[in-house]
């Protein structure tokens, strides 16, 4: 055959197959309304043998361009079917049910994609829709019904789903409604039970396991949690209270980079093991083993390596119930003799009341919990208020401040003991740089019992990890000059080839600040980000134009070598040498001004 002739044979189905397609396009929204069987594909790629006669149009152009507007139609569906899906959540109605099991039956039978079908799947599985009740079944409140009779079927249609789902839910309780029932995993047998499965028939309950949904699917499900401890009757309140402390360090919250706390890992290992493992164990096994929580942990460390960060933030997770109170040493002690034993005495009687959000769902108001929930007194600079009694040696050597501090320490002892009574359980968490000074009877079994050492970063990797957390909300906002700076970010714009990863510029520096404690990293973070606005302003002020300001501030490696500088210069090489090569506290102790000063 000429080529005359292909193009004359050819001519009729080019036209036939462009009104194929402005038909396809008003033919679905019928059968987006449902009037139409979805039984027959609208849109058919081409097929071989009408390529094969010569379409002008390259055959892989074609498919492509179907292709796409296949997936717009199917993606159109799939927003349908998501809003369909809400509504189903919040009115359970068997008409939308209906309606969903169309939709996804057009999206089965005209996708072209194997994972659109599969999103479509998922989105119902999730919704807690099981997929063997989505049937294609036509509903039979069609237009010519009278009111009465629609009203009628869709009464009959709704007992028969309830029953259905009623059923359903006692034999398939962990299965296909996935996220939502395993949520609410109640006993398997018993009145508890069926009440659970009786009352998510109601559209409330639709919406509230929805907002819980939605909460833990943020990982917002503490609350969700909280809610169902404190509501359980039978439990007693230091159970509850154990429960919660559970709650609050499980997982990975004892993760330093999630608690902004770097190169501490093996602290936080051994805190969690000793002190959070009694505190969040029930109370009935702890009595049972014969074991107590632990009453007094001694944090001790050079200066500036994380000591009052590490306290506060494990107060928090050991006490979620209540503030922490937080006292500095010095504080606590008074010239006039009695007054420093009160004082004390008053931080250990006066502990806050717990958060509100406990209190109100208690039957009793929350007293019950108030008196077991743990209170947490971090007290910093702790051998202010606990020196070795007696003066150095025991030669009582310091006048009347000896003897004032010699009473503040019995107090002490007589709190941690019990002697004196607590209103509510206690853990202190003393903070020092110097653990020799402390009296030792505060260091036996049943006080400060556990006493950990918070080193200085020792090697590069710790140092990575504390610059980590002081530099990652730069990198993320991408502030910070690195090759892989945030796409479309001000750092990404001006960054080049050559410029170290946020990875490669951390190791770098973490060589280059050998010696540095936690506070001076903190400080190298700090002063690079101030030489870089700095320089940012300079710009401004230069350009007067916000966008140049904007612009210009990102911060440089240059910056931190400027800011390293810096931090040396504020503090002192032989400061750093002497704080890396220290490597137990007792070496500070030696040669410690302070250990022979008296008031
Ligand atoms: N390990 C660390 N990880 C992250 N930041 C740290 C770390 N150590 C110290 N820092 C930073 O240094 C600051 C000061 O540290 P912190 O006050 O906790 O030290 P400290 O050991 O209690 O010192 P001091 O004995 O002088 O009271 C912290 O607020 C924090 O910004």
């Amino acid at each position: 055959m000429t080529g005359e002739h292909k193009r004359k044979g050819l001519l009729p189905f080019v036209i036939y197959s462009q009104v194929l397609l402005v038909a396809t396009a008003f033919v679905r929204p019928n059968v987006l309304a449902g009037r139409f069987p979805p039984s027959t594909s609208l849109i058919s790629l081409p097929s071989q043998a009408n390529v094969d006669r010569g379409s002008n149009i390259s055959a892989t152009n074609q498919n492509e361009e179907i292709l796409v507007k296949n997936n717009k139609y199917i993606e159109g569906l799939l927003e349908n079917l998501t809003s369909l899906l809400d509504r189903w959540i919040i009115t359970g109605s068997p008409k939308l049910q209906t309606r969903i099991g169309n939709v996804l039956n057009i999206i089965e039978a005209e996708a072209k994609e194997p994972e659109l079908i599969k999103k479509a799947q998922r989105n119902i599985q999730r919704a807690g829709l099981s997929l063997e009740r989505r049937q294609p079944e036509k509903s039979t409140v069609d237009l010519g019904k009278t009111d009465e009779e629609k009203r009628r079927t869709e009464a009959e249609q709704r007992r028969q789903w309830e029953a259905d789902r009623r059923s359903k839910a006692v034999v398939d309780q962990h299965s296909s409604r996935s996220v939502l029932s395993s949520r609410t995993t109640p006993s398997p047998t018993g009145e508890n039970f069926m009440k659970q499965v009786d009352s998510s028939l109601y559209p409330q309950n639709f919406a509230r396991e929805k907002i819980e949904l939605q909460k833990s699917l943020e990982g917002d499900n503490v609350d969700n949690q909280t809610e169902t401890l404190a509501n359980d009757p039978g439990k007693s309140a230091s159970a509850k209270v154990s429960e919660l402390v559970a709650l609050a360090g499980a997982g990975s919250s004892f993760e330093g980079q999630n608690l902004g706390i770097g190169g501490l890992d093996d602290v936080l290992a051994e805190v969690k093991r000793r002190v959070w493992t009694p505190l969040a164990a029930p109370p009935l096994l702890l009595q049972e083993l014969g074991i107590q929580p632990v009453r007094g942990l001694l944090l001790y460390g050079k200066p500036g390596c994380g000591k009052t960060l590490l306290a506060r933030k494990l107060g928090q997770m050991l006490s979620p119930l209540r503030p922490i109170t937080v006292v500095s040493g010095p504080e606590v002690m008074d010239k006039f003799v009695g007054s420093s034993e009160k004082n004390l005495r008053e931080v250990f009687d006066n502990p806050p009341d717990i958060y509100d959000y406990f209190r109100i769902r208690e039957s009793d108001g929350g007293e019950s919990v108030e008196r077991a929930a743990l209170h947490v007194i971090v007290m910093d600079e702790f051998d202010a208020i606990a020196r070795s009694r007696g003066g150095r040696g025991g030669s009582g050597d310091q006048g009347d401040a000896g003897v004032a501090r010699d009473s503040v320490v019995n107090q002490l002892l007589a709190k941690m003991d019990g002697v004196d009574t607590l209103c509510v359980p206690t853990l202190v968490i003393g903070l020092t740089n110097k653990r020799s000074l402390i009296d030792p009877a505060l260091l036996r079994p049943g006080r400060f019992e556990v006493q950990i050492e918070v080193p200085p970063p020792r090697t590069v990797d710790q140092r990575v990890s504390i610059l980590q957390v002081h530099t990652r909300s730069m990198h993320e906002a991408g502030r910070l000059l690195v090759r892989d700076a945030p796409i479309g970010s001000a750092a990404a714009r001006q960054a080049t080839i050559d410029l170290p990863s946020y990875d490669e510029l951390l190791q770098m520096l973490a060589a280059e600040c050998d010696g540095f404690s936690g506070a001076s990293l903190a400080g190298v973070s700090r002063a690079a980000a101030s030489h870089s606005l700095e320089r940012a302003i300079e710009v401004f002020a230069s350009h007067a134009r916000s966008g140049s300001l904007l612009e210009a501030c990102v911060v440089t490696r240059e910056d931190f070598s400027s800011a390293i500088n810096d931090v040396l210069n504020s503090v002192g090489t032989d400061d750093f040498k002497e704080e890396a090569s220290a490597d137990t506290e007792d070496d500070t102790n030696d040669n410690d001004p302070d250990t022979d000063e008296a008031d």
